[in-house]
């Protein structure tokens, strides 16, 4: 198997936390997988997946047009053979549609979902929900908890609103309001993964095996 590059998008967010978890995969694994922090398109070009964290959109997408990585990074999101993942403020940066608070981010509009912003609320209303991700996460037989509940946190989420191309855009996961509504919080597009919530704070690294052993490897 040829050696795959993974980045994590270094302009802002919890880039570390996705890189660690990324290189404790690798390492129990042995993934032919090497991890590096991208914040220049030289950093972008060696990639052949690419994490976009969470933080905050808006600085996200301005740092990126700021310092040239805008077009960059819309080439590669676009690219088919690339795989792609965003988390919260990521999945934001990825959307083709931002339906609230839009006009301070420019999305790269990859991935055909419009999404909303803060839709749980500020950030005194995050929460750790319990997730069975087992509908669509094949497990990695090799990992002790594989078929536990993940703990699953939402930080300030979006939820995805509207899914703009229903041939291609598969929904994985929605969760449960004590209202009674079903809420979108991940999707797949071919390449291209969006999740509302960090896996990258859980202190678990089954959703990041997951996403290497289904989008890159
Ligand atoms: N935890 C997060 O990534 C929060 C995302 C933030 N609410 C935004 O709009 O970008």
């Amino acid at each position: 198997m040829t050696t795959k590059t993974v980045g994590v998008l270094a302009l802002q967010g919890a880039f570390k936390e996705h890189a660690e978890l990324v290189v404790a995969c690798v390492r129990e694994n042995r993934y032919p997988i090497t991890v590096c922090e991208v914040r220049t398109s030289e950093e972008l070009n060696r990639c052949d997946a690419l994490i976009i964290p969470g933080g905050e959109s808006t600085a996200m997408s301005l740092i990126a047009q700021r310092c040239g990585l805008f077009e960059p990074l819309q080439r590669f999101v676009q690219n088919p053979s690339k795989a792609v993942w965003g988390t919260c403020a990521g999945l934001i940066f990825l959307a083709r549609e931002i339906t609230n608070d839009a006009k301070l981010v420019t999305p790269l509009q990859a991935l055909d979902v419009a999404v909303q912003r803060n839709a749980f609320g500020r950030q005194a209303q995050s929460f750790v929900a319990q997730c069975d991700f087992t509908s669509f996460m094949t497990p990695n037989a090799s990992m002790r908890n594989s078929g536990q509940p993940f703990s699953t946190v939402f930080i300030r989420a979006p939820v995805i609103d509207r899914i703009l191309n229903a041939e291609s855009v598969q929904i994985l996961y929605e969760i449960d309001t004590p209202a009674g509504h079903n809420l979108v919080v991940a999707v797949r597009q071919k390449n291209i993964l969006g999740t509302s919530f960090h896996p990258e704070l859980a202190d678990d690294n089954r959703f990041h095996d997951w996403f290497l052993r289904e989008f890159v490897l």
